[in-house]
């Protein structure tokens, strides 16, 4: 299935949701730390119920960390910065979602590591500033899940 990544979470919420949605789509999620609270946060578990049991959970110390634990997938980052729309992407399975903090979305320096194709834009209105965190991972999920008949879901 798919690696989601969550660059620096800063809101409880909105990780405890993308735990649930790594556990019903069987994707692997990855934690890039420093995280804005713990993996015991009350809110955090709150909005993941009891899917942490079911979800592929992996916490990495610092990007680079990350990186080189995805060595050999094809990495998209996710950001309003890209002018590539996930409309014209074509995903497989293994394939990694890097995505930003709440507050900051990603770093010019981890930007710069995604040329051209693989930055995606996930479209919006005219004038608006961007999508909430989970919501732009569960759109994503279940487009590149889409694209590839939904395996292994029923
Ligand atoms: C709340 S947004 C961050 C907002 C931040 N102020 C910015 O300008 O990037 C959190 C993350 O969701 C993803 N995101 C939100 N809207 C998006 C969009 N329209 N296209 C692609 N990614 C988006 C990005 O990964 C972003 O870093």
């Amino acid at each position: 299935m798919f690696n989601i990544v969550l660059y620096q979470p800063e809101i409880p919420p909105n990780t405890g949701n993308v735990i649930r949605l790594a556990a019903n789509t069987g994707c692997t999620l990855h934690l890039v730390k420093p995280l804005g609270f713990t993996l015991e946060d009350k809110q955090l578990r709150r909005a993941g119920l009891d899917y942490h049991e079911y979800a592929s959970i992996v916490v990495h110390e610092d990007w680079a960390a990350c990186r080189a634990r995805l060595t050999g997938q094809r990495l998209f980052a996710l950001t309003t910065k890209a002018s590539v729309s996930i409309g014209t992407c074509q995903f497989a399975p293994g394939d990694v979602f890097v995505f930003g903090p709440e507050t900051r979305g990603l770093p010019a320096d981890v930007l710069d590591e995604f040329p051209g194709a693989q930055r995606i834009r996930l479209p919006m209105v005219a004038g608006s500033r961007s999508l909430n965190l989970s919501n732009s991972v569960a759109v994503t999920v279940f487009e590149a899940w889409r694209q590839n008949g939904f395996g292994g879901g029923s």
